[in-house]
């Protein structure tokens, strides 16, 4: 059957922050990822609309029209969407403090019977929380605070306001939906075309999980190293951040050249990744690209899907192991086919 895959991953993708980065079980906040994701797309919509129509780039001709009201429609929608995911943030903090108290009472109390009774290795059971199950033995895994914790931590310390609060996870449930949802299209697209890659990913699958349908683990992303680079591959291809644009603030020189102060400059990924420089056969998809002795002869800068340097993406490791455990539980069950040819691709 053909669909498109697109509007689901995103729906997924903002699911799966919402639980993990954020660590609001998504149960919950019913039709979140459905809700976010279709006021985002209205949102980008109505940006493009503005590109294309001369008459409402002016600011004075939009607000009158019905679109400014389908804007301020969208942004409501999103805005109350983070409250509602914040206040239940801020619920399960207060009880998870409540259970702390309580069991420190009772460490207490249990300690006085144990050195009444003389007993030893009398554990209290912790109140469980979102983080009880992960393994400490899983490769790379700490005990880590979702990210909307430590924000209400620092609330609470009077280091952030509110307003803070929710413009970070904005910030970052905007910025970790659709560059993850867009990378697990894009490497679709490309196995459905590309059969003796998606044949190899498969025997990988294969080789990790054998016949089982057991649930992914942060090890098997660690082992799925043609996986790995086969989304590295697509991202040099088809970055989904092609473009990235900054205003200086003073002038830079860079060799002959010096770029004026408040220029407006703009890198464009997807023409370094496509330098025949860097990459010999640059417009062919070769996974081996990313093979360790191959990248460490290259430019570090001539990879740039995640920007570089100290404002590039912070959730880049987390995409990785998100778009794996995607990619990986769609392949698992299925097989690819696209009835558009690679090379009709941009
Ligand atoms: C394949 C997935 C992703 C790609 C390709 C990507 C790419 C990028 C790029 C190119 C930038 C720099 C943008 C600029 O300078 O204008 C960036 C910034 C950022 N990304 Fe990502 N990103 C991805 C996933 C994520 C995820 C999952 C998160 C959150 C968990 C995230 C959070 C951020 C944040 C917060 C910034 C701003 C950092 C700053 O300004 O200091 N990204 N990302």
């Amino acid at each position: 059957q053909q669909f498109d895959c697109h509007d689901y991953l995103s729906e997924v993708a903002v699911n799966i922050m919402v639980e993990t980065a954020l660590g609001v079980s998504r149960e919950k906040i019913k039709h979140i990822g459905y809700d976010y994701t279709m006021a985002v797309k209205k949102l980008g919509e109505i940006v493009h609309k503005r590109h294309f129509n001369l008459l409402l780039r002016s600011d004075k001709l939009f607000k009158v029209s019905k679109y400014a009201k389908m804007q301020q429609k969208a942004i409501e929608t999103v805005q109350s969407l983070l409250k509602l995911v914040i206040q239940e943030k801020k619920k399960d903090v207060e009880q998870k403090e409540k259970n702390n108290m309580h069991n420190i009472v009772a460490e207490h109390l249990n300690k006085n019977t144990e050195d009444d009774m003389s007993t030893t290795n009398y554990k209290m059971h912790y109140a469980k929380d979102d983080l009880d199950d992960i393994h400490e033995n899983d490769v790379g895994e700490k005990k880590r605070l979702p990210l909307l914790e430590m924000l209400i931590d620092r609330k609470k310390k009077g280091e952030m306001t509110d307003k803070e609060i929710l413009d970070d996870v904005n910030s970052a449930l905007f910025a970790g939906y659709d560059t993850v949802s867009t990378t697990v299209s894009f490497v679709l697209c490309t196995l459905g075309c590309l059969s003796e890659i998606q044949e190899r990913v498969h025997e990988e699958m294969d080789s990790i999980f054998f016949d089982s349908d057991r649930q992914c683990t942060f090890v098997d992303t660690v082992n799925m190293k043609y996986l790995e680079r086969v989304i590295l591959e697509t991202l040099r291809l088809f970055p989904t951040i092609p473009l990235i644009s900054r205003k200086i603030k003073k002038d830079v020189r860079i060799g002959n050249y010096v770029l004026p102060k408040d220029a407006t400059i703009v890198m464009i990924p997807f023409l370094v990744h496509r330098a025949e420089k860097y990459y010999p056969n640059p417009l062919v998809f070769n996974p081996d690209n990313f093979l360790p002795d191959k990248m460490q002869q290259r430019n570090p800068y001539a990879y740039i899907p995640f920007s570089a340097g100290p404002r590039s993406c912070v959730g880049r490791k987390y995409a990785i192991v998100k778009i794996k455990i995607l990619l990986s539980t769609i392949l698992r069950k299925f097989r690819i086919t696209s009835d558009v040819a690679y090379q009709e691709f941009p």
